[in-house]
């Protein structure tokens, strides 16, 4: 049977900022033997467009109803996806017009198998490839293609490794470039699976305790179209990081900093998302990298198509999926007959609230939500050590490789595996656990920042006030309940009176990190009140930024908490230092 869906893409359909459809994966063979149907169903298709489809949990009764746009179901081929939902947004490409379509979902539900596909199932980034190129055949039409992965707040380049991160900057006439990102010409499907391959090794992926090969960044890949040397348009097709429930995936240490970049940075475009759908005023893009990153081609005439992708055994997740998803759509409120179900709106609530904790790593709130909003988690303690998976088997970082069925990696679209000695792996991703043999993938040359970052933070670690509403912080959802986030209580002291015992010199250098601190909290609280005129004289931040910094105070009152915040005015962390010298020098001047 054909996808159920709507039928192919209509002009109508290109007028809709968003377009968002459901993409449901087959069972694995490790899921088979408990799974009974999947979690999600298509209940009809309206005339008018659009479909509807249920979700239901089979352990509780709990479900819920949403309209979206399209459903494709588990046998549906990717390439009924590209017919339906992507061949339609390429020829706008060649009159000017943007378009990005990009994977959403949880860890494990299908997105890289969607985008990348295998040898014998091409994804949509093999399939809209050749059709751009068979479109530019025997014209004047070029191609370049650009590949770059978003990992923890940070761009990379994956075609050509730099040492320095590809920074969003607007020119001279207003436009948006990504500075530092090299565009490569290709002019054939030869020439681009052998660039894209390469692309692919590099980018970060690791075992979780739900994904053998999960993607830890964004990865971005764009199509872009010249005429005689005049750019006309971009198709970016994105294969994002899964969202991660923590509870689930038992992410510690590296991981669970990761998780929690990623699920902030969903959070974060899904708002995007939704304001545009919503034809909000202001479009929230300077919430993440990736949204500032993708400000060009998300919103103002742009196609854009998300494929929420869904795992059938995941009630819970799919639940949450959906939920952020029909947040761009037109949510339907249905009623639902059980005495067990959740109010659809309180999931829905529910959702955003530990989606947002999530992006924070508030665990402990979580944890405190689960409390007060779910039967199951009140009446089913969880047991950590039942879930615990064993680390043994942990292989830190390798190519992710498709197969059909979960299970075995196999050799696919590209031919990924090389033996690479461990001391070439970056730290983070080195295995120390490991016994048995390592197959690992030619490492990213990202540099890894870490430990430079970690020591500014830790030179220039900003008071923070205790007690923080949660609603506060959040930027745009104004039902969520207050909830107080408790923080280890810290007083404002004087480390010299609390060390009796401290040698003069060690008195002196408390004095400096005290002085240190002090800045750093008034420079921050500083660029939260002043006014755009006082703005500009600071060094560093100039008119554009002035007006930024005004913007993200439209979005929420004190954006700036931690030095770390600056990045969303797009300094770096060598800027901010070098601002607070010249700060701290101008003292004595
Ligand atoms: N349509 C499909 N048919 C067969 N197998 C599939 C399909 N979709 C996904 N799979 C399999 O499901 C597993 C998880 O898929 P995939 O790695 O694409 O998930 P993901 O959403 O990209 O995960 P992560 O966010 O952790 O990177 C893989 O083993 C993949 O081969």
């Amino acid at each position: 049977m054909a996808a159920a869906s709507t039928p192919a893409r209509s002009s109508a359909h290109l007028s809709q900022p968003v377009r968002v459809v459901l993409r449901v994966r087959p069972f694995l063979s490790s899921e088979a033997a408990s799974a009974t149907a999947p979690c999600v169903s298509l209940l009809g298709c309206h005339p008018g467009g659009g479909v509807t489809v249920q979700l239901k949990d089979q352990h509780t009764s709990r479900s819920e109803q949403y309209k979206l746009d399209a459903f494709f179901r588990q046998e549906d081929s990717v390439s009924q996806i590209f017919d339906q939902e992507v061949r339609a947004v390429i020829p706008s490409i060649f009159e000017g017009i943007n378009a990005t379509v990009f994977a959403y979902g949880a860890t494990g539900s299908g997105k890289t198998y969607t985008m990348q596909g295998t040898e014998d199932f091409p994804g949509l980034i093999p399939l809209a490839a050749s059709t751009i190129l068979a479109l530019c055949t025997g014209t004047w039409c070029s191609v370049e293609i650009s590949y770059y992965e978003v990992y923890m707040e940070r761009c990379y380049d994956l075609l050509e490794p730099k040492a320095k991160e590809i920074m969003a900057l607007d020119d001279k006439d207003g436009n948006m470039q990504l500075k530092g990102l090299s565009w490569v010409p290709v002019r054939s499907m030869e020439e681009f699976q052998e660039l894209y391959s390469i692309g692919v090794q590099r980018r970060k992926v690791a075992h979780t305790g739900l994904n053998d090969v999960s993607s830890r960044s964004h990865a971005v890949l764009s199509l872009r179209v010249s005429s005689t040397d005049v750019v006309k348009g971009k198709l970016n097709l994105i294969d994002l990081a899964g969202s991660e429930d923590n509870k689930r995936t038992l992410n510690e240490g590296i991981r669970l900093q990761e998780s929690s970049k990623i699920n902030q940075s969903l959070f974060a475009l899904s708002n995007v998302i939704s304001a545009l759908n919503k034809n909000e005023h202001r479009i929230p893009y300077r919430q993440s990298k990736l949204t500032r990153l993708l400000r060009d081609s998300l919103g103002g005439g742009c196609r854009t198509v998300m494929i929420a992708c869904l795992n059938p055994a995941e009630y819970q997740e799919s639940a949450n999926t959906v939920s952020l998803a029909a947040r761009s759509c037109h949510i339907e409120n249905f009623t639902s007959s059980s005495k067990q179900e959740t109010p659809k709106l309180k999931i829905d609530m529910e959702a955003k609230l530990r989606a947002w904790l999530e992006s924070k790593g508030k665990t402990k709130s979580i944890q405190r939500m689960d409390g007060l909003f779910s039967p199951i988690a009140s009446k089913t303690p969880l047991s950590v050590s039942h879930m615990k998976q064993p680390t043994s088997s942990r292989i830190p970082c390798r190519v992710k490789a498709m197969d059909q069925d979960g299970g075995k990696i196999k050799k696919i679209l590209f031919d990924p595996v090389v033996h690479v000695p461990t001391e070439n792996i970056p730290r983070e991703h080195r295995q120390t656990e490991v016994n048995t043999p390592k197959k690992v993938v030619l490492p990213s040359v990202t540099p890894c920042n870490e430990k430079h970052e970690a020591s500014l933070r830790k030179a220039l670690s900003p008071i923070s006030s205790n007690m923080v509403p949660v609603e506060q912080q959040i930027p745009d959802n104004g039902n969520c309940p207050v909830l107080l986030e408790p923080q280890t209580p810290i007083e404002k002291r004087n480390i010299v009176e609390e060390t009796p015992g401290a040698t003069p010199l060690e008195r002196f250098n408390a004095l400096g990190s005290n002085l240190k601190e002090a800045l750093v909290q008034q420079y921050l609280d500083l660029l939260n009140v002043a006014n755009k005129e006082e703005l500009q004289q600071l060094k560093g931040i100039g008119a554009r930024r002035a007006e930024y910094i005004l913007e993200l105070r439209e979005d929420s009152p004190k954006p700036f908490k931690t030095l770390e915040d600056l990045g969303n005015i797009g300094l770096s962390s060598k800027q901010i230092r070098d601002i607070l010298k010249k700060t701290a020098t101008g003292i004595f001047k």
